[in-house]
């Protein structure tokens, strides 16, 4: 049937009738590509069950204001890490969404299990209170090539033992606003560790990569995600783009940075799919309370 289609449409258009070889590759590939389930389900407050993949997940605080959701996060997640002076925004920020109680006794209640970085922005005091409290501390002051969020995610994938990394989500707090060189290393990390599910989040907005090797479908949380979103070609130019449940979708689309990219879209129904033939950034706002 697909050759037939194929032979038509090659005759339709005075081309040359593939060969059945090469149409054997076309549809081996169209079956070679698994679909790739995103949820934003963790800025919920309970994580519906039936909801696909069952994912674990890791956090990861950097030094930058800690959005408002955190407690929330930090309550799903099952590993706690801070990159080098994140460390300082736990100790100093998260007292602060609980105004009522004793600041240590927060403290106590949100211990990282490990801290790792170059160890140049940690305050002494707040080394020595986790520390004092069993907190894993992993200095990489010699590595002055790779920055604290690229250290945390190695961590992450080569030694944090007990956890299932088959299914493996890391959310990163801290990710985006203020120093522009910051938030350029960070989205090189999703680039870099592009078999690996990361979601840097601000107040404002998440963002995590969409790798060409998957059709995606994006489960919209319309309650707390929405309706502005984005679709960028970060390291190559994009020869063909396609989505749907867009307000302006992209139809086997070419994109390159320079050239279009799909920033200030609109998310028109609760099931986005894109498809392309380079990773993509996929970034959607987050809804103020
Ligand atoms: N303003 C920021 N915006 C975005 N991410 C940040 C910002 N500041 C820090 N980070 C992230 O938090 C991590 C830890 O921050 P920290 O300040 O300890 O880094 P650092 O190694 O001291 O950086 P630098 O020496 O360049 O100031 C960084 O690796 C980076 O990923
Ligand atoms: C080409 C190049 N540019 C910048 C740095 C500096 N640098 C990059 S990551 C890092 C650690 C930050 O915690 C530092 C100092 C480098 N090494 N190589």
């Amino acid at each position: 049937m697909l050759r037939l289609q194929s032979i038509i449409l090659a005759k339709a258009k005075h081309l040359t009738v593939p060969s059945p070889s090469s149409l054997r590759l076309v549809k081996k590939r169209m079956i070679a590509m698994d679909l790739m389930h995103h949820s934003s389900c963790f800025l919920l407050p309970t994580i519906p069950l039936q909801r696909r993949p069952s994912l674990t997940y890791a956090l990861l605080v950097l030094n930058q204001n800690l959005p408002r959701f955190t407690p929330l996060l930090w309550n799903h997640a099952q590993l706690h890490l801070c990159a080098d002076g994140g460390a300082n925004r736990l100790y100093d920020e998260m007292p602060l969404f609980f105004p009522q109680e004793d600041a240590s006794d927060v403290r106590r209640r949100y211990k990282p299990d490990v801290i790792k970085g170059d160890m140049d922005s940690i305050r002494r005091e707040v080394l020595e209170f986790y520390a004092s409290l069993g907190t894993e501390i992993v200095d990489k002051s010699h590595d002055q090539d790779t920055t604290d969020l690229h250290k945390c995610v190695t961590y992450i994938r080569d030694s944090a033992s007990g956890l299932d990394k088959s299914n493996l989500c890391i959310l990163v707090v801290g990710a985006l606003g203020g120093r522009f060189d910051h938030e350029m290393g960070n989205l090189n990390v999703i680039c870099r560790f592009s078999y690996m599910r990361i979601v840097l989040l601000s107040n404002d907005s998440l963002i995590h990569l969409l790798p060409r090797t998957y059709c995606h479908e994006i489960h919209i949380q319309t309650s707390v995600e929405g309706p502005h979103c984005g679709l960028i070609p970060i390291g190559t130019p994009s020869k063909s783009s396609t989505t749907t449940g867009l307000q302006w979708d992209l139809n086997n689309t070419a994109m390159e940075f320079g050239g279009l990219v799909s920033t200030s879209n609109i998310v028109k129904e609760e099931k986005v799919t894109v498809q392309s033939d380079c990773d993509l950034l996929w970034t959607i706002s987050i809804k103020k309370l």
